[in-house]
């Protein structure tokens, strides 16, 4: 699977261990940066180009990395298409894809160990919309209301 990737510095260690697991995981890892540690750089112009490209990739699915996510989830979720979850264990990145379809997961890197938030993605990645229709018909319903939001 094609797995965009981005974060700020504060999981730049954690986006470069992922990096490496997912690639040895056999993913096709698309690394949005930060390309080097930068203890001022702001997460929104690292984030948002990952989950654009997350939309323009049909099937891809993306990761983004902060201190705690939730910046993050919430940059990624301003992008038309995207359903971001913030997940800090396995449960929630396994039901973000199950109950939510979600297309992207936020971790915050100062939040688990390098191998938890592995562990955390490693179950995002892997596990497939129910397609249940409860869950369907509910995100039909964010759907239609990001669609009919009129932008400038
Ligand atoms: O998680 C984040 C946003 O939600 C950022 O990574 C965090 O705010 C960065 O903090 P600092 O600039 O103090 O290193």
């Amino acid at each position: 699977m094609r797995v965009h990737i981005a974060t700020d510095h504060a999981a730049f260690e954690l986006k470069q261990y992922l990096v490496e697991r997912l690639t040895a995981d056999g993913h096709e890892v698309v690394d949005h940066g930060a390309s080097t540690y930068e203890s001022l750089d702001d997460y929104p112009q690292l984030i948002i180009p990952a989950a654009e490209a997350v939309v323009a990739d049909a099937g891809s699915l993306g990761v983004v990395l902060g201190g705690s996510g939730n910046g993050e989830q919430i940059a990624a979720n301003k992008v038309p298409g995207i359903r971001a979850a913030l997940a800090y264990n396995v449960e929630l990145a396994t039901l973000a894809r199950q109950h939510n379809d979600a297309n992207v997961v936020a971790l915050g890197g100062r939040m688990q160990s390098l191998e938890e938030g592995y562990a955390i993605v490693a179950a995002f990645l892997g596990t497939p919309f129910s397609g249940e229709e409860r869950h369907r018909r509910r995100i039909g319903q964010i759907s239609a209301y990001e669609g009919s939001v009129r932008r400038p």
